[in-house]
């Protein structure tokens, strides 16, 4: 994979280059409540810009349907990018036509543009091959150059992240370099007791990787949304919880193979629940009860683990040696759903295990809850991404950087 630093040396100055990068922030009204991801791909813009590329950055945010959306415009990105550089960052409010071509033809050598949301183009999350390549051959046309530096989304066989570097000359960036040399460490040679925690609500996207983790870790620990599924396919009730259903089967059958192979499954014994989502803009109380993990009430759903499962969480992290942990335990942007959360990012700076904490709400948890992220081993921008890397699976976006 040739990175940024060999296109640096070959020379960048007045070339159109296009970076990729994960600009999915975390948003409350419009209002970004955590910036990392925009922090991330700083040292790349940087570079590019110091060295008199015309920079134009893209990215997606949300996951709006194909076509725009005023919700997932990524403006508050663009605007935040600007103030993290001290310099103006022009802003197209489309993505491949008239006003992108407009940002990037106005850019003077070590200017930075950014383009609208990459999905507001059906083009780009496509399934179909042709439809794909079409809105990267016109992305292609706004560039000289391609860095890929979006490591949250290399997981993703997308427009921007896989068939647009195969149309330019393509490098990584310092973002994916930095995170794809930590998360080797956990693949190569794995330091145990090895604890991975996993949470978070894109529970179908991430429940199969459990399957891989059988092979790999010795703990395994279950809490957010993905909690309910487990305790469903044990026979609990879940009320109105977040519920996979079509994959109970699965899930099953890992907590049964888990226990042939040894690998200890710790699920909540009791759980946070309300008849209410909670107000995350007022943030107004929720009043939560806490119940035992099997006596959910039919009208409530489980927002968080309860206090008798951050104690267990809490021991069964103390003595491992490597922790990896994806999802938030509870619905964290609000403070009466925090606590667990709070709870394990605190059990995991009080092991002296390597931690690495992944993905975009994670990594945010841990910021805004008032933890210091530099005593944590490794935060990375990418849930699905990393967790996908550490499966061994051949990721799209980096495929493509190698190619
Ligand atoms: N029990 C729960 N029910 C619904 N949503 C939950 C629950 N627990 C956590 N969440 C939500 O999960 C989201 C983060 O999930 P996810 O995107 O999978 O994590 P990450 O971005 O770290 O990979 C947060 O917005 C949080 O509110
Ligand atoms: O937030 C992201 O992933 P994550 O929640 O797994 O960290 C990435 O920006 C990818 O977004 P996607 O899961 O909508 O493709």
């Amino acid at each position: 994979m040739k990175t940024i630093d060999a296109l640096l040396a070959e020379g960048v100055n007045g070339k159109r280059v296009f970076v990729r990068a994960d600009l999915n922030v975390p948003l409350a009204d419009g209002t970004i409540t955590d910036d990392g991801r925009i922090r991330a791909v700083l040292p790349t813009v940087k570079a590019l810009a110091e060295a008199g590329a015309k920079v134009v950055v893209a990215s997606h945010l949300g996951r709006p349907k194909g076509a725009p959306d005023p919700a997932f415009s990524l403006l508050p990105a663009a605007e935040r990018l600007g103030e993290l550089l001290g310099a103006p960052v022009a802003f197209a409010q489309d993505t491949v036509g008239p006003a992108a071509h407009d940002a990037v033809d106005g850019l003077e050598p070590g200017q930075v543009a950014v383009i609208e949301n990459l999905r507001f183009n059906a083009g780009e999350t496509s399934k179909d091959d042709a439809e794909r390549a079409e809105f990267a051959e016109r992305l292609a046309a706004l560039a000289d150059v391609y860095v890929g530096d979006g490591f949250g989304a290399v997981h993703r066989k997308h427009a921007s992240v896989y068939d647009l570097p195969a149309k330019l000359p393509h490098y990584a960036g310092y973002l994916i370099a930095t995170e794809v040399g930590v998360l080797k460490k956990l693949t190569d040679d794995v330091k145990r007791p090895y604890a991975v925690v996993l949470g978070g609500a894109k529970v179908s996207d991430k429940l199969g990787v459990i399957d891989h983790l059988l092979e790999k870790a010795d703990r395994i620990l279950i809490g957010g949304g993905m909690a309910y599924t487990f305790l469903k396919a044990q026979g609990h009730e879940v009320g109105i919880s977040l519920l996979q259903e079509d994959q109970i089967p699965a899930v099953k059958e890992y907590m049964e193979r888990a226990e042939a192979k040894g690998v200890e499954f710790v699920l909540p014994v009791d759980v946070l629940v309300s008849p209410d989502f909670p107000d995350l803009k007022t943030k107004a109380p929720a009043n939560p009860t806490t119940v035992a993990a099997d006596a959910i009430p039919a009208d409530q759903e489980g927002l968080d683990i309860g206090p008798e499962t951050r104690k267990l969480y809490a021991s069964k992290l103390a003595d491992a040696a490597t922790v990896f942990w994806n999802g938030p335990m509870g619905v964290f942007e609000h403070p009466d759903y925090a606590e667990g959360t709070k709870a394990v990012a605190q059990a995991l700076l009080d092991t002296s295990a390597f931690t690495v904490v992944g993905g975009g709400d994670s990594a945010a948890a841990v910021r805004t809850l008032g933890f210091d992220e530099n005593a944590f081993g490794h935060i990375s921008t990418g849930g699905g991404a990393s967790l996908e890397y550490l499966e061994g699976k051949t990721l799209p976006g980096l495929a493509a950087l190698e190619n």
